[in-house]
């Protein structure tokens, strides 16, 4: 039996869970949005950009920890969403990226196109896309349809990046088969050969260590490896911490947590704990600059097993086709307990004393700003943090078990934040995401508030107006660096027009902060607090982290 091609996608999409997807329209994809909608298993999400639409797409991936799709028009929607896409290469999300294309007969009659960049080639996008995707094809032939998208998909799905499906205009409506039966699996297995041979040999460097730890790295997400490691650290006694990109990853109220290991910027204790152990297990870790604060993290090599989503790596040896899950789940069952690293955590540990709040009249700073913020956190709570100071700030915050943190912290790409934080309240009915966002990086992506408010979804949004960009300022100052002030709370007004529910305000002082939580919380619908902090109130670990990047970025070059 038969169906069309667009109407094929639409059910893979829900038959791997998707529950919606987000689209621009264009007139390359018109069609193929008609049989989409067709499908009443799957919600449209409009969203005012196709850029934002892909962070939106990105959101959904961490919120429900499957695949996500896209829907864009060809070549000026498409070359919009390739950054959003070169962001979920870089951070492991299964985003399949879908653009409507010319139609199958263009070339062949030498057709000049709209949209194009006026040449007679068509298959610059999907060339430009196979750069940033594991996988990039284009459906001229409906026949072909069901074989390049079940391979698009299930490429997708096993190696945790995106993919690009090109679908000429004139085929989304084309008949093809009907889908099969089959499955979609995610990352295949290990060697058994490898794996074992592994674990062997991780057990004996472990159990012979005095005081080994563990250490979360940011790829347990992606690759599905959270619970194993969670087991690894109760069978191990090892004292845990967890990379800055993998906070929340594993439960910060486990007895065996010491914090966030990121160099000179991590929780107190926890990065002196790693450094001096003699026997580091990181899994799913990722050493880069910023994730070593500019490489000042002292971490040794030679006392340093890496766990990766494919492979194990020792000081002198690697296994190879390990994957992270069944290295970690194994491990667990054959490693001898040894606190020795949680007894020399607990001699240096520092008790955090809260922030006493101020007067109601006092101006709000940053500090007094995340102190409030962490009252509010609860087990549903999802806290998506912006590049800038919101990182570090957001760092610090005390997760309840159950509760989830985002950052995108290996592409980094400012304005993520709103089109994820709209993502993540659709993929996550059931959680309410608080958004760090700073006034540089809303100024990028800020009319996505309105879908948000579209749809009636309800984060949290803290838009913390300092004045421009103070990341960069800590990094390297200029006069570039400072923005043009918006009366943001005012724009949340302006995007409600005449149907919308979204709340706003602004708080300069502790006290409005107090009642602006409280009516924030209490709105049931979108709610944005501007808080007004002072230029250069940032974070003292952004100071110390700017420092050393600065540092790292201006190493000389290398000549003979
Ligand atoms: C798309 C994109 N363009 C430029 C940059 C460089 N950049 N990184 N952070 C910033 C400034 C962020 O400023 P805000 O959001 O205001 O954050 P804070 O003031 O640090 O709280 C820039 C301009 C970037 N990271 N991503
Ligand atoms: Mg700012």
């Amino acid at each position: 039996n038969s169906t069309t091609v667009g109407s094929y996608l639409a059910s893979r999409l829900e038959e791997i869970g998707l529950k919606h997807y987000f689209a621009v329209p264009g007139d390359y994809n018109l069609v193929l949005l008609d049989k989409l909608l067709e499908n009443k298993n799957l919600k449209m999400i409009s969203c005012c950009n196709e850029l934002n639409a892909g962070y939106a797409a990105d959101g959904y991936c961490r919120a429900t920890g499957g695949a996500s799709a896209v829907f864009v028009t060809y070549s000026v929607g498409g070359l919009s969403l390739l950054n959003a896409v070169a962001g979920a290469y870089a951070e492991d999300l299964p985003m399949i990226a879908v653009s409507g294309g010319p139609n199958t007969n263009s070339e062949a009659e030498f057709e000049m196109l709209h949209h194009t960049l006026g040449l007679l080639d068509y298959d610059y996008q999907r060339d430009i896309f196979s750069k940033v995707t594991a996988e990039a094809v284009t459906i001229h032939d409906p026949r072909e349809a069901p074989t390049q998208i079940d391979h698009a998909i299930q490429t997708a799905l096993r190696f945790r990046k995106p993919v690009y499906i090109e679908i000429a205009c004139n085929i989304a409506d084309a008949v093809t088969s009907a889908p099969n039966v089959r499955s979609f699996g995610g990352p295949t297995a290990s060697d058994p050969l490898s794996l074992n041979a592994a674990v062997d040999r991780a057990v004996e460097l472990l159990n012979a260590a005095t005081k080994p730890v563990l250490v979360a790295g940011v790829k347990l997400r992606s690759f599905g490896a959270e619970a194993n490691f969670q087991k690894l650290a109760d069978a191990s006694g090892y004292a845990i911490a967890s990379m800055p990109n993998a906070k929340g990853f594993f439960n910060e109220q486990h007895p065996h947590y010491m914090g966030i290991y990121w160099g000179p910027v991590g929780t107190p204790g926890c990065g002196e704990i790693v450094d001096s152990s003699d026997l580091c297990l990181f899994a799913g870790g990722t050493f880069t600059d910023y994730t070593t604060t500019g490489h000042a993290a002292l971490i040794n090599p030679a006392k340093v097993i890496q766990a990766r989503p494919n492979s194990v790596v020792f000081p002198n040896q690697t296994f190879s086709n390990v994957k992270l899950t069944e290295f970690l789940e194994l491990l667990a069952k054959k490693l001898k307990p040894n606190d020795g690293s949680m007894i020399a955590y607990n001699r240096i540990k520092e008790e955090v004393t809260p922030l006493r709040p101020g007067a109601p009249e006092t101006e709000l700073s940053t500090r007094q700003l995340f102190s409030r913020i962490q009252q509010m956190l609860s087990p549903d709570s999802a806290v998506i943090a912006e590049t800038g100071d919101s990182w570090f700030n957001g760092m610090q915050l005390d997760l309840p078990e159950g509760a989830r943190f985002e950052v995108q912290m290996q592409y980094g790409s400012i304005g993520w934040s709103v089109g994820a934080t709209l993502g993540y309240s659709v993929g996550a009915p059931d959680r309410r995401p608080i958004a760090l966002i700073g006034d540089g990086s809303f100024q990028l992506t800020a009319q996505e508030v309105s879908t948000i408010i579209r749809y009636g979804l309800k984060p949290i949004i803290f838009l913390i107006n300092n004045g421009g960009y103070t990341i960069e300022v800590e990094i390297h100052d200029g006069p570039y660096n400072t923005i043009k002030n918006w009366n943001y709370a005012e724009l949340v007004h302006v995007f409600n027009a005449e149907d919308g529910n979204g709340f706003s305000c602004k708080a300069h002082t502790e006290g409005e902060l107090e009642e602006a939580i409280k009516q924030a919380t209490a709105h049931d619908g979108p709610a944005l607090i501007e808080v007004l902090i002072h230029r250069d109130d940032c974070s003292k670990d952004l100071l110390v982290w700017g420092g050393h990047v600065a540092k790292n970025n201006g190493r000389p070059p290398r000549v003979r």
